[in-house]
């Protein structure tokens, strides 16, 4: 059985002068070592959640235990234990980027020397050597982002809460930054909860996700569970050499053919069925196609 990050239980909050709670008992588990992606629409509640787990906003009912602390009795611990990347704004101040890496690395329990070595590193994988001494405040938004990620990860927390961490990157840099923090977790099995509405991106490294709706999640586990129950076929796509069409198990019937290839759509269940039929001598590629995380947003927010 997976070990348990988060436990959060009954988790409400409605701000003042609000209608509506922006979180609405909310309760849920986060798995040690897992990437748990939180979607929604704007407003649904992600940020007033994760600002919750991070101690920066109390809920007005429920709890939240981290590692089995009650992380509103325990702040020290929270500070210590999470690594935090907020939707905007500099905890930087005026420090240069390689003063902010060596502070927080150094604060959160690596000697001097350590703390410098992971301020090299950090500066190195996230490309931000050549802005090592420019004050935060001379950043652009991009950069700001990178800086504030390789802030998060100093010192190497066990979790990371990241809020919208490819926010403002370009194309190439999102990409990259999406790499970085799968790595990341696979190398030091840190615990990554991050709120994004980079779906298309987001699918290569989210194992677990949460899409939420006015302050609830409409749905919550893995994407491969979900999208299977908004959409249980498949759509095949597949070609053979000219000539030698192939046989398919009894009801599976393509619904559009050319000289080369045909398109089938099958019940997940029976795909090994048609593997199993298929002669892959003359079969020369097979695509299958399911529901994209994006689709799978898109039919419960929209
Ligand atoms: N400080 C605040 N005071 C009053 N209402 C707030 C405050 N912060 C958030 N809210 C409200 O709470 C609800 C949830 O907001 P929240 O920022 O958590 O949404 P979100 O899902 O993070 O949205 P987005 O994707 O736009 O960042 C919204 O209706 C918002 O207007």
């Amino acid at each position: 059985m997976a070990h348990v990050a988060y436990n959060v239980s009954g988790l409400s909050k409605t701000f003042p002068k609000q209608r509506r709670p922006a979180n609405d008992d909310l309760t849920f588990e986060i798995h040690e070592g897992e990437i748990f992606g939180l979607l929604g629409d704007n407003g649904a509640g992600k940020t007033t959640l994760v600002r919750q787990l991070v101690n920066l906003l109390r809920p007005d009912r429920g709890t939240i235990e981290l590692f089995g602390r009650d992380v509103a009795k325990d702040p020290g611990f929270v500070t210590m234990t999470v690594g935090y990347m907020p939707q905007r704004g500099s905890a930087l101040n005026r420090l240069t980027v390689a003063e902010a890496l060596y502070l927080t690395a150094h604060l959160r329990g690596l000697s001097r020397r350590q703390a410098a070595a992971e301020r090299d590193h950090l500066l190195e994988l996230l490309r931000l050597t050549g802005i090592r001494n420019r004050s935060s405040d001379r950043l652009s938004g991009g950069q700001r982002r990178l800086v504030q990620l390789a802030v998060a990860l100093a010192g190497r927390p066990p979790v990371l809460i990241l809020d919208e961490p490819t926010n403002e990157l370009d194309p190439a840099n999102r990409r990259y930054v999406w790499d970085v923090l799968r790595d990341w977790n696979e190398r030091h099995r840190t615990t990554i909860v991050l709120i994004t509405h980079d779906a298309i991106e987001a699918e290569r490294v989210i194992e677990r996700v949460g899409i939420m709706r006015e302050g609830r999640f409409v749905a919550l586990g893995r994407p491969s569970d979900l999208k299977r129950a908004i959409s249980p076929r498949r759509h095949v796509a597949l070609s053979f050499l000219p000539g030698k069409e192939p046989a398919l198990p009894d009801g599976i019937v393509p619904w559009r053919r050319t000289e080369d290839t045909w398109w089938l759509t099958v019940d997940h269940g029976r795909v090994p069925e048609l593997l199993a039929a298929l002669d892959f001598t003359t079969v020369t590629d097979i695509r299958l196609h399911s529901a994209t995380l994006e689709d799978l947003y898109l039919h419960y927010v929209s």
